[in-house]
Protein backbone atom coordinates (compact mmCIF):
# COMPACT_ATOMS: atom_id res chain seq x y z
CA UNK A 1 0.00 0.00 0.00
CA UNK A 2 1.17 3.16 -1.19
CA UNK A 3 1.24 6.23 1.01
CA UNK A 4 1.17 4.46 4.65
CA UNK A 5 4.37 4.94 6.41
CA UNK A 6 5.82 4.17 9.98
CA UNK A 7 7.83 6.91 11.54
CA UNK A 8 9.81 6.66 14.53
CA UNK A 9 8.71 9.99 16.22
CA UNK A 10 8.94 10.13 20.04
CA UNK A 11 5.83 11.68 22.51
CA UNK A 12 7.45 14.90 23.17
CA UNK A 13 8.58 15.17 19.58
CA UNK A 14 5.37 14.34 18.40
CA UNK A 15 3.46 17.18 20.27
CA UNK A 16 6.09 19.84 19.13
CA UNK A 17 5.51 19.04 15.63
CA UNK A 18 2.00 18.62 16.12
CA UNK A 19 1.85 21.91 17.74
CA UNK A 20 3.85 23.69 14.31
CA UNK A 21 1.35 22.06 12.46
CA UNK A 22 -1.74 23.36 14.07
CA UNK A 23 0.00 27.19 14.33
CA UNK A 24 0.88 26.94 10.35
CA UNK A 25 -2.74 25.66 9.22
CA UNK A 26 -4.06 28.58 11.10
CA UNK A 27 -2.44 31.11 9.80
CA UNK A 28 -3.05 30.33 6.47
CA UNK A 29 -6.83 29.20 7.23
CA UNK A 30 -7.05 33.11 8.57
CA UNK A 31 -4.98 34.24 5.19
CA UNK A 32 -7.64 32.53 3.47
CA UNK A 33 -10.36 34.03 4.82
CA UNK A 34 -8.46 37.32 5.08
CA UNK A 35 -7.92 36.71 1.13
CA UNK A 36 -11.70 36.43 0.27
CA UNK A 37 -13.03 39.26 2.61
CA UNK A 38 -10.78 41.76 1.48
CA UNK A 39 -11.10 45.08 -0.50
CA UNK A 40 -7.20 46.41 -0.81
CA UNK A 41 -6.53 47.82 -4.09
CA UNK A 42 -3.82 46.51 -6.75
CA UNK A 43 -0.71 48.46 -4.84
CA UNK A 44 -1.55 46.39 -1.53
CA UNK A 45 -2.26 43.08 -3.31
CA UNK A 46 0.88 43.29 -4.52
CA UNK A 47 2.69 43.65 -1.30
CA UNK A 48 0.33 41.32 0.13
CA UNK A 49 1.78 38.55 -2.89
CA UNK A 50 5.40 39.46 -1.62
CA UNK A 51 5.14 38.68 1.88
CA UNK A 52 3.06 35.50 0.78
CA UNK A 53 5.92 34.12 -1.74
CA UNK A 54 8.43 34.62 1.15
CA UNK A 55 6.20 32.69 3.29
CA UNK A 56 5.96 29.74 0.88
CA UNK A 57 9.74 29.82 -0.16
CA UNK A 58 10.37 29.20 3.47
CA UNK A 59 7.69 26.61 4.01
CA UNK A 60 9.07 25.13 0.59
CA UNK A 61 12.98 25.09 1.78
CA UNK A 62 11.88 21.51 3.66
CA UNK A 63 9.05 19.64 2.34
CA UNK A 64 7.94 15.76 2.06
CA UNK A 65 9.21 14.10 -1.08
CA UNK A 66 6.80 12.99 -1.86
CA UNK A 67 3.29 14.65 -3.70
CA UNK A 68 1.04 13.73 -0.45
CA UNK A 69 1.04 13.73 3.23
CA UNK A 70 -0.64 10.37 3.47
CA UNK A 71 -0.94 8.24 6.12
CA UNK A 72 1.94 8.09 8.58
CA UNK A 73 2.40 5.83 12.12
CA UNK A 74 3.84 6.85 14.82
CA UNK A 75 5.92 4.58 17.41
CA UNK A 76 2.84 5.06 20.45
CA UNK A 77 0.51 3.27 17.73
CA UNK A 78 -1.28 6.63 16.91
CA UNK A 79 -1.21 7.59 13.36
CA UNK A 80 -0.96 11.58 11.42
CA UNK A 81 -3.86 12.26 8.82
CA UNK A 82 -2.75 15.94 8.53
CA UNK A 83 -3.29 16.38 4.64
CA UNK A 84 -6.93 15.26 4.99
CA UNK A 85 -9.41 17.94 3.21
CA UNK A 86 -11.55 17.66 6.21
CA UNK A 87 -9.62 16.68 9.68
CA UNK A 88 -6.24 17.17 8.47
CA UNK A 89 -4.04 18.94 10.80
CA UNK A 90 -1.74 20.21 8.82
CA UNK A 91 -4.16 21.11 6.02
CA UNK A 92 -5.70 25.08 5.70
CA UNK A 93 -8.28 23.53 3.93
CA UNK A 94 -9.89 21.56 6.73
CA UNK A 95 -11.96 23.62 9.00
CA UNK A 96 -10.35 21.11 10.69
CA UNK A 97 -12.68 18.57 12.53
CA UNK A 98 -11.49 17.07 15.56
CA UNK A 99 -14.03 14.03 16.16
CA UNK A 100 -14.77 13.48 19.36
CA UNK A 101 -16.42 9.21 19.62
CA UNK A 102 -18.89 9.23 22.62
CA UNK A 103 -19.07 5.45 24.60
CA UNK A 104 -22.82 5.30 22.69
CA UNK A 105 -20.71 5.11 19.46
CA UNK A 106 -21.82 8.80 18.14
CA UNK A 107 -19.07 10.69 16.21
CA UNK A 108 -19.11 14.20 16.44
CA UNK A 109 -17.74 17.36 15.93
CA UNK A 110 -18.52 20.97 15.92
CA UNK A 111 -16.33 23.52 14.26
CA UNK A 112 -16.64 26.77 12.20
CA UNK A 113 -17.21 27.27 8.91
CA UNK A 114 -15.77 30.99 7.60
CA UNK A 115 -16.13 32.52 4.41
CA UNK A 116 -13.85 30.29 2.60
CA UNK A 117 -16.93 27.38 2.89
CA UNK A 118 -19.54 29.73 1.26
CA UNK A 119 -21.86 28.78 -1.67
CA UNK A 120 -25.08 30.14 -1.49
CA UNK A 121 -24.46 33.63 -0.48
CA UNK A 122 -23.99 33.44 3.42
CA UNK A 123 -24.23 29.42 3.03
CA UNK A 124 -22.15 26.96 3.57
CA UNK A 125 -21.61 25.42 0.35
CA UNK A 126 -23.34 21.86 -0.29
CA UNK A 127 -19.82 19.71 -1.98
CA UNK A 128 -18.49 21.29 1.69
CA UNK A 129 -21.23 19.43 3.31
CA UNK A 130 -20.86 16.43 1.71
CA UNK A 131 -17.15 15.91 2.06
CA UNK A 132 -17.87 16.80 5.84
CA UNK A 133 -20.12 14.13 5.98
CA UNK A 134 -18.44 11.98 4.08
CA UNK A 135 -15.66 12.27 6.50
CA UNK A 136 -17.47 11.60 9.83
CA UNK A 137 -19.84 8.76 8.58
CA UNK A 138 -16.58 7.03 7.38
CA UNK A 139 -15.01 7.80 10.83
CA UNK A 140 -18.26 6.33 12.95
CA UNK A 141 -17.71 3.25 11.06
CA UNK A 142 -13.94 3.11 11.49
CA UNK A 143 -14.63 3.57 15.15
CA UNK A 144 -17.07 0.71 15.30
CA UNK A 145 -14.74 -1.15 13.58
CA UNK A 146 -15.96 -1.31 10.22
CA UNK A 147 -14.48 0.86 8.14
CA UNK A 148 -14.20 1.42 4.41
CA UNK A 149 -13.73 3.06 1.24
CA UNK A 150 -17.21 5.35 0.34
CA UNK A 151 -19.21 3.68 -2.28
CA UNK A 152 -22.43 5.60 -2.59
CA UNK A 153 -23.05 8.71 0.06
CA UNK A 154 -26.86 10.06 0.00
CA UNK A 155 -27.76 13.46 1.30
CA UNK A 156 -30.88 15.09 1.82
CA UNK A 157 -30.56 18.96 1.86
CA UNK A 158 -33.53 19.77 4.25
CA UNK A 159 -32.45 24.00 5.04
CA UNK A 160 -29.20 25.95 4.10
CA UNK A 161 -26.76 25.95 6.33
CA UNK A 162 -25.73 29.28 8.02
CA UNK A 163 -21.75 30.13 7.87
CA UNK A 164 -20.78 29.88 11.08
CA UNK A 165 -20.75 27.51 14.08
CA UNK A 166 -21.45 23.80 12.73
CA UNK A 167 -21.96 20.72 14.28
CA UNK A 168 -21.80 17.55 12.52
CA UNK A 169 -22.77 13.92 14.12
CA UNK A 170 -22.91 10.34 12.50
CA UNK A 171 -23.21 6.71 14.13
CA UNK A 172 -22.80 3.25 12.65
CA UNK A 173 -26.08 1.86 11.24
CA UNK A 174 -25.63 -1.89 10.59
CA UNK A 175 -23.08 -3.79 8.81
CA UNK A 176 -24.28 -5.80 5.38
CA UNK A 177 -21.37 -8.44 4.98
CA UNK A 178 -18.55 -6.09 3.46
CA UNK A 179 -20.92 -3.03 3.38
CA UNK A 180 -20.86 -0.54 6.63
CA UNK A 181 -23.79 1.79 6.54
CA UNK A 182 -23.82 4.65 8.72
CA UNK A 183 -26.38 7.82 9.02
CA UNK A 184 -25.24 10.94 10.40
CA UNK A 185 -26.54 14.99 9.87
CA UNK A 186 -25.06 18.21 9.59
CA UNK A 187 -27.20 20.97 12.00
CA UNK A 188 -26.66 24.55 12.97
CA UNK A 189 -28.39 26.47 15.87
CA UNK A 190 -31.50 26.33 13.45
CA UNK A 191 -31.65 22.93 13.52
CA UNK A 192 -30.85 19.85 11.07
CA UNK A 193 -29.39 21.12 7.80
CA UNK A 194 -28.69 17.86 5.78
CA UNK A 195 -28.99 14.30 6.74
CA UNK A 196 -26.91 11.54 5.10
CA UNK A 197 -26.15 7.96 4.75
CA UNK A 198 -23.29 6.46 3.59
CA UNK A 199 -22.40 3.05 2.47
CA UNK A 200 -19.06 2.07 3.17
CA UNK A 201 -16.97 -0.74 1.82
CA UNK A 202 -13.72 -2.52 2.70
CA UNK A 203 -12.32 -2.70 -0.59
CA UNK A 204 -11.82 -6.07 -2.18
CA UNK A 205 -7.84 -6.39 -2.67
CA UNK A 206 -8.12 -5.59 1.21
CA UNK A 207 -10.59 -8.09 2.01
CA UNK A 208 -8.60 -10.95 -0.02
CA UNK A 209 -4.92 -10.05 1.07
CA UNK A 210 -5.05 -12.29 4.00
CA UNK A 211 -4.43 -9.44 6.07
CA UNK A 212 -7.65 -7.48 6.73
CA UNK A 213 -7.39 -6.48 10.26
CA UNK A 214 -3.95 -4.35 9.13
CA UNK A 215 -5.20 -3.04 6.34
CA UNK A 216 -8.54 -1.81 8.39
CA UNK A 217 -6.06 -0.32 10.65
CA UNK A 218 -4.16 1.38 8.04
CA UNK A 219 -6.93 2.14 5.95
CA UNK A 220 -8.67 3.85 8.65
CA UNK A 221 -8.64 7.66 8.94
CA UNK A 222 -9.56 8.75 12.25
C1 LIG B 1 -11.40 3.65 5.19
C2 LIG B 1 -11.50 4.49 6.41
C3 LIG B 1 -12.67 5.37 6.49
C4 LIG B 1 -12.44 6.56 7.37
C5 LIG B 1 -13.10 7.80 6.90
C6 LIG B 1 -13.21 7.90 5.45
C7 LIG B 1 -13.72 9.19 5.04
C8 LIG B 1 -13.31 9.54 3.68
C9 LIG B 1 -13.81 8.51 2.76
C10 LIG B 1 -13.41 8.76 1.37
O1 LIG B 1 -13.34 9.86 0.90
S1 LIG B 1 -13.08 7.37 0.45
C11 LIG B 1 -12.78 8.08 -1.16
C12 LIG B 1 -13.98 8.06 -2.03
N1 LIG B 1 -14.33 6.67 -2.37
C13 LIG B 1 -13.61 5.98 -3.26
O2 LIG B 1 -12.65 6.44 -3.83
C14 LIG B 1 -14.06 4.57 -3.52
C15 LIG B 1 -13.86 4.18 -4.96
N2 LIG B 1 -14.51 2.86 -5.21
C16 LIG B 1 -13.88 1.72 -4.85
O3 LIG B 1 -12.74 1.69 -4.40
C17 LIG B 1 -14.66 0.46 -5.06
O4 LIG B 1 -15.63 0.64 -6.07
C18 LIG B 1 -15.35 -0.02 -3.75
C19 LIG B 1 -14.30 -0.30 -2.69
C20 LIG B 1 -16.35 1.03 -3.22
C21 LIG B 1 -16.12 -1.29 -4.03
O5 LIG B 1 -15.27 -2.14 -4.74
P1 LIG B 1 -15.24 -3.70 -4.45
O6 LIG B 1 -14.49 -4.34 -5.57
O7 LIG B 1 -14.74 -3.96 -3.07
O8 LIG B 1 -16.79 -4.05 -4.53
P2 LIG B 1 -17.46 -5.42 -4.97
O9 LIG B 1 -17.82 -5.38 -6.41
O10 LIG B 1 -16.63 -6.58 -4.47
O11 LIG B 1 -18.83 -5.38 -4.16
C22 LIG B 1 -18.87 -5.65 -2.76
C23 LIG B 1 -20.27 -5.27 -2.26
O12 LIG B 1 -20.37 -3.83 -2.28
C24 LIG B 1 -21.44 -3.42 -3.15
N3 LIG B 1 -20.94 -2.21 -3.83
C25 LIG B 1 -19.91 -2.11 -4.68
N4 LIG B 1 -19.72 -0.85 -5.04
C26 LIG B 1 -20.67 -0.13 -4.40
C27 LIG B 1 -20.96 1.25 -4.35
N5 LIG B 1 -20.25 2.14 -5.04
N6 LIG B 1 -22.01 1.65 -3.59
C28 LIG B 1 -22.72 0.76 -2.88
N7 LIG B 1 -22.47 -0.58 -2.86
C29 LIG B 1 -21.46 -1.01 -3.64
C30 LIG B 1 -21.64 -4.57 -4.10
O13 LIG B 1 -22.97 -4.58 -4.61
C31 LIG B 1 -21.40 -5.74 -3.17
O14 LIG B 1 -22.52 -5.89 -2.34
P3 LIG B 1 -23.00 -7.34 -1.82
O15 LIG B 1 -21.87 -7.83 -0.92
O16 LIG B 1 -24.27 -7.08 -1.07
O17 LIG B 1 -23.17 -8.17 -3.05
Amino acid sequence: MSGYFTEDIGAQELQERTAVATDIAEAVRTLIADTVLTEVDASAAATAIEHIEAAAEILRSRQLPDDSFGVRFNTDGTKRTWGNAVIGTRNPIAPPLDVVFDDDGLAWAEFEMGPAYEGPAGLVHGGILAAILDQILGSAAEHAGAPGMTGTLTIRYRQGTKLGKVRAEARLDRVEGVKSIAVGRISTAEGTTAEAEGIFILPRWARESGAADKIRKALSDG
